[in-house]
This record gives structure tokens, C-alpha cells and sequence, in this order.
């Protein structure tokens, strides 16, 4: 299997009027992570979504070599389905995610619940299952941490450093501190208006 890559180079992000970074580059290898902080707004959502390639950068180039799943805020699952059904639904096209992962995610109780009637935090945790059962080599995530307790919290870092370990890659967009050893660090800086392209 070829060994998954993720770069960015130059790249610029402009929302409507504002140009909200630029020259940002950024380079990961297999088994390597990248957290993305900076404060409200400034892009770190953009910019995964441009890694993802569901946003077309203002400038610059994003290569991206390997299968690849995204983890926003959407949660892609059917509403009126019980989770399991709806997990089964993505399982279908992705793969399964094993029954090991959703006792782990803490969601094997929950299978025969609607999706409209999970909680945050368990809504976060079905989206990880969807996530994991794509197998996917690069991981993009956006905001993984919201609405999660303490240990969720604990159990995502795991994931994250597993996946890490076993050659894949992310990239993390996240508010909270993820404690993954080794992980790289890229703070968008606060806008600046009138920063020319
Ligand atoms: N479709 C759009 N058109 C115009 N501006 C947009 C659009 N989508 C987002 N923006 C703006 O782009 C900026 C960056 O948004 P983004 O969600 O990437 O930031 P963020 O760093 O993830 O923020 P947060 O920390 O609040 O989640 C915001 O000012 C937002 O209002």
C-alpha cells in the first residue's frame, strides 16, 4: 500500500471579502499528526475543509495521496434511523466499523436509539464510528473533541495516536489541548484586515 501523504503549499484562504490566511504550507508524512489552533474565525475550519478538497483555495496547491475521511460538524447519519441501521447504512459503501470500536466509543447500548434523540456527545461518538469504519489512511478533524466528557476526550487521543501509529496521518482543528506525543503544532494567526494576497 502506498504510504499516505498530505501537503499544502501556499496556500490562501479568503472568505467573501476576507483573506483570512496565506502562504501557509504545510507538509505530513505517514504516521504523523498536525493540531491546527488558533481563535475563533480565523480559518481552521476552512482550512480542512480545503485539505478535504470541498473548498477551493484562493491560492496555493493541496496534494493529498491516500484514502481520506472527514470529521465535522455534520453528522452524516439518518435522523429517522436507529444508529445502528444508520451505521450500517455508510457500512454498506466504507466497510464496518468492528463491535470492539463502538463498545470502546461507548456506543454499543445506544444501537437501537434514533439518531435524533443521541445526545452531543454521543452524536460526536457515532460520527467517530462512521470515521473509523471508513479505514480511511488520512484523517481530517474538525473539532473532534466537542461535547465530549473527560474520558471520550481520553479515548480520542488514543485513536487519533493508534491511527497515527500505524501509519496514517491528521489533521486536528481543535479549540481544546489533544495530547498526542510528538504532534506538530500550526496556529493560524488572528485576521489582519487589509493583508494583501
Ligand atoms: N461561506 C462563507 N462566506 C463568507 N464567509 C465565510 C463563509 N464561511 C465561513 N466564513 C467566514 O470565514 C471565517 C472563518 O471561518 P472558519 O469556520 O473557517 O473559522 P474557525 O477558525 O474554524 O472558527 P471557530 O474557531 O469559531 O470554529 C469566519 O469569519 C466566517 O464567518
Amino acid at each position: 500500500m502506498e504510504a499516505p501523504r498530505l501537503a499544502a503549499r501556499d496556500l490562501a484562504c479568503r472568505r467573501g471579502e476576507r483573506l483570512l490566511f496565506r502562504a501557509l504550507s504545510l507538509n505530513l508524512d505517514a504516521g504523523t499528526a498536525c493540531h491546527v489552533t488558533g481563535s475563533n474565525g480565523t480559518g481552521k475550519s476552512s482550512l480542512i475543509r480545503i485539505m478535504a478538497g470541498l473548498l477551493r483555495p484562493y491560492a496555493g496547491v493541496v496534494e493529498r495521496a491516500g484514502s481520506t475521511a472527514l470529521l465535522d460538524q455534520s453528522l452524516a447519519l439518518d435522523e429517522h434511523l436507529p444508529l445502528g441501521r444508520a451505521l450500517a447504512f455508510w457500512a454498506g459503501m466504507d466497510g464496518a466499523v468492528s463491535g470492539d470500536d463502538l463498545a470502546r466509543l461507548g456506543l454499543t447500548d445506544l444501537l437501537d436509539v434514533p439518531v435524533r434523540y443521541l445526545s452531543t456527545g454521543q452524536r460526536k461518538r457515532a460520527a467517530l464510528a462512521r470515521m473509523i469504519g471508513q479505514d480511511a489512511r488520512i484523517w481530517l478533524l474538525d473539532e473532534p473533541l466537542n461535547g465530549l466528557d473527560q474520558d471520550a476526550v481520553g479515548m480520542v487521543e488514543q485513536l487519533v495516536e493508534s491511527h497515527v501509529a500505524g501509519g496514517g496521518i491528521a489533521l486536528v482543528a481543535s479549540h481544546q489541548p489533544i495530547g498526542i506525543p510528538g504532534m506538530d503544532v500550526l496556529h493560524l494567526p488572528d485576521y489582519a484586515p487589509g493583508i494583501a494576497a
